[in-house]
C-alpha cells in the first residue's frame, strides 16, 4: 500500500488548479444510463472513484471511453442491458447506489447491493427506497440487495423528512423519465445537485428549482445525447485554502467556483485569513499570522459541509484559542481525532462535539488514514508538524483527490509518495 510522507514547516505559496468535483461527476456518470445516445462529460477528475464508476457502467453493458489522464469521459449507454450493481463495487464506493434510480427508470429493474456502513457512520438508503416507491416502484431488500421493479414510473409527491443528497439525486434522475410531474420537497440544495440537474437538462430533462428545497420535474419520454462540463470541486478548493491558512502562506485556487464556498470562506476569514475573490480565482493570504480557532457546525448546504470538517479541525489544532466542532451529518466522523492527537493535538470528544485547544506546534509521526477527508486532514497537519509525518492507507485519498501530492508540491510543500 502506498504511503505519503510530509515534512512540515514550509509556508505554501502559489497557484493551484482545481479539478472537477468528485461528488458531482459520480452521480452524473450514473445519469448517463438514462440517455438514448452518448453523453460526453468534461472536466472529469482522475480519481479512483471515477474508474470504479466506469467499471460499474461497463459491467452494466455501457460503452465507456476514458483515456488515462484525459479529463473527458464518453459514455454510450445504448448497449446497456444489465441491471445489477454488485457488492464488490458498491462496497468500495457508496455512490454506486446512484445507479438505482436511472436503471429503474430506463430498464424497469435494478438490483443494487446495500452500501452498508463505512468508517464515517452508517449509510442508510431508506429515503432513496421510499422516494422511488412514491414513483410506483416495487422494492424489496433481500440478501443484501435492493431489488426494484417498475413499469413506467409515475410522477409523485416526494417529501423528505430529512435532507439527503443521495436520495435527492436518485429520485431526481428517476423522475426525468416518469410519466407526469414529480415534486421533491425538502430536497438537498448542494451545488452538485444543481450540476446533476444541469447535465440532465442538457440531455432533455425538464427540471425546475434545482438548488432550492423544492424541485419540480416534468417527466419526458426519452433523454438524448449531450455534453456537460463538471463543476469545480468545492471540497478540494477548501482543502487547498486550508493548506494555505495552516502553513501561514498564500494560496490562489484557480478554476474554482467561489459561489459554492460561502460557509467555508466565512470560517477562513474568521480564522484571520485575507480572502479575495476574482471570477473563478480565490486568493487566501495568511502570511505572518497564526490562525485563530473557529467553531463549526456541519449542516446540509448552504451550511458548513461535513466534507470540510476534518480539514478545519486540523486548522484548529494549531490555532490560537479553542474551537468546537459539531458534526451533525454523520455519527462517527471523528476517526481522524486519534491520529491528529498522535501528532500532538489537544482534542476532547463528547458525543457529536469535539473541542480543540490549539497548540503552538505539532510533531511528525506515523499515522493512518481512515477515510477520505480524514486523510486530507492528516496531510494538512503534517504540513505544519515538525519533522516527518508518514500517512498510511492513502488509497482513501486517491478515491477523491486528484494528484494531491503533485499539486501540493507545486505550492512548495515537501511531500512525496512511497509506492508499496
Ligand atoms: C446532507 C449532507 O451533508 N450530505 C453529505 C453526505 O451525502 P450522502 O448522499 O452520502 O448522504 P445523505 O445526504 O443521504 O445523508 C445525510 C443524512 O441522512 C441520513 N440518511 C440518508 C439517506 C437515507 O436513506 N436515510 C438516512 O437516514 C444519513 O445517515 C445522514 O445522516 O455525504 C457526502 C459525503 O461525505 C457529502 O458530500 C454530503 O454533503
Ligand atoms: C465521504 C465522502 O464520499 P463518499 O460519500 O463517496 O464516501 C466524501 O466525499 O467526503
Amino acid at each position: 500500500m502506498d504511503k505519503i510522507v510530509v515534512t512540515g514547516g514550509v509556508a505554501l505559496e502559489g497557484e493551484v488548479r482545481i479539478s472537477g468535483a468528485k461528488n458531482a461527476v459520480l452521480p452524473i456518470l450514473c445519469a448517463t444510463l438514462l440517455a438514448d445516445g452518448p453523453v460526453e462529460i468534461g472536466n472529469v477528475p482522475d480519481l479512483h472513484d471515477v474508474r470504479t464508476t466506469a467499471r460499474l457502467l461497463r459491467g452494466l453493458g455501457a460503452e465507456v471511453e476514458h483515456a488515462a489522464d484525459a479529463a473527458v469521459v464518453r459514455v454510450d449507454p445504448r448497449p446497456a442491458s444489465g441491471h445489477v450493481a454488485p457488492y464488490e463495487l458498491v462496497r468500495t464506493m457508496r455512490a454506486s447506489v446512484l445507479v438505482l434510480g436511472p436503471l429503474l427508470a430506463r430498464h424497469g429493474a435494478a438490483e443494487v447491493s446495500l452500501p452498508g456502513g463505512c468508517a464515517i457512520g452508517s449509510r442508510p438508503v431508506d429515503l432513496h427506497i421510499r422516494a422511488l416507491e412514491t414513483l410506483g416502484a416495487e422494492i424489496t431488500v433481500e440478501h443484501g440487495y435492493i431489488k426494484a421493479r417498475a413499469g413506467r414510473l409515475r410522477g409523485g409527491e416526494v417529501k423528505f423528512d430529512m435532507v439527503s443528497v443521495g436520495a435527492t439525486e436518485n429520485v431526481l434522475m428517476a423522475a426525468t423519465l416518469a410519466e407526469g410531474t414529480t415534486t421533491i420537497d425538502n430536497a438537498a440544495r448542494e451545488p452538485e445537485i444543481v450540476d446533476l440537474a444541469a447535465c440532465l437538462v442538457a440531455m432533455g430533462a425538464r427540471i425546475e428549482g434545482a438548488g432550492t428545497s423544492r424541485i419540480v420535474v416534468h417527466g419526458v419520454d426519452a433523454l438524448h445525447a449531450a455534453r456537460h462540463q463538471v463543476i469545480a470541486d468545492r471540497i478540494e478548493t477548501g482543502t487547498f485554502l486550508v493548506a494555505g491558512a495552516i502553513t501561514r502562506g498564500r494560496v490562489v485556487a484557480t478554476h474554482a467556483r467561489p459561489d459554492t464556498l460561502d460557509a467555508v470562506l466565512a470560517k477562513l476569514r474568521e480564522a484571520g485569513a485575507d480572502i479575495e475573490v476574482d471570477g473563478d480565482r480565490i486568493a487566501l493570504d495568511m502570511r505572518g499570522r497564526r490562525p485563530r480557532a473557529v467553531d463549526i457546525v456541519t449542516e446540509p448546504h448552504p451550511g458548513f459541509p461535513t466534507d470540510m470538517q476534518a480539514q478545519l479541525m486540523a486548522l484548529d489544532c494549531i490555532a490560537e484559542g479553542t474551537g468546537t466542532i459539531d458534526e451533525r451529518i454523520f455519527e462517527n466522523r471523528f476517526m481522524h481525532v486519534n491520529e491528529l492527537m498522535r501528532l500532538g493535538a489537544h482534542i476532547d470528544i463528547d458525543g457529536h462535539r469535539a473541542t480543540v485547544t490549539g497548540v503552538e506546534r505539532l510533531t511528525g509521526a506515523p499515522v493512518m488514514a481512515t477515510d477520505l477527508r480524514a486523510s486530507a486532514s492528516l496531510i494538512l497537519a503534517g504540513l505544519v508538524a515538525e519533522g516527518e509525518t508518514t500517512i498510511d492507507r492513502i488509497y482513501h485519498l486517491d478515491r477523491g483527490y486528484e494528484h494531491i501530492e503533485r499539486k501540493l508540491s507545486g505550492l512548495g510543500a515537501r511531500i512525496r509518495r512511497i509506492a508499496a
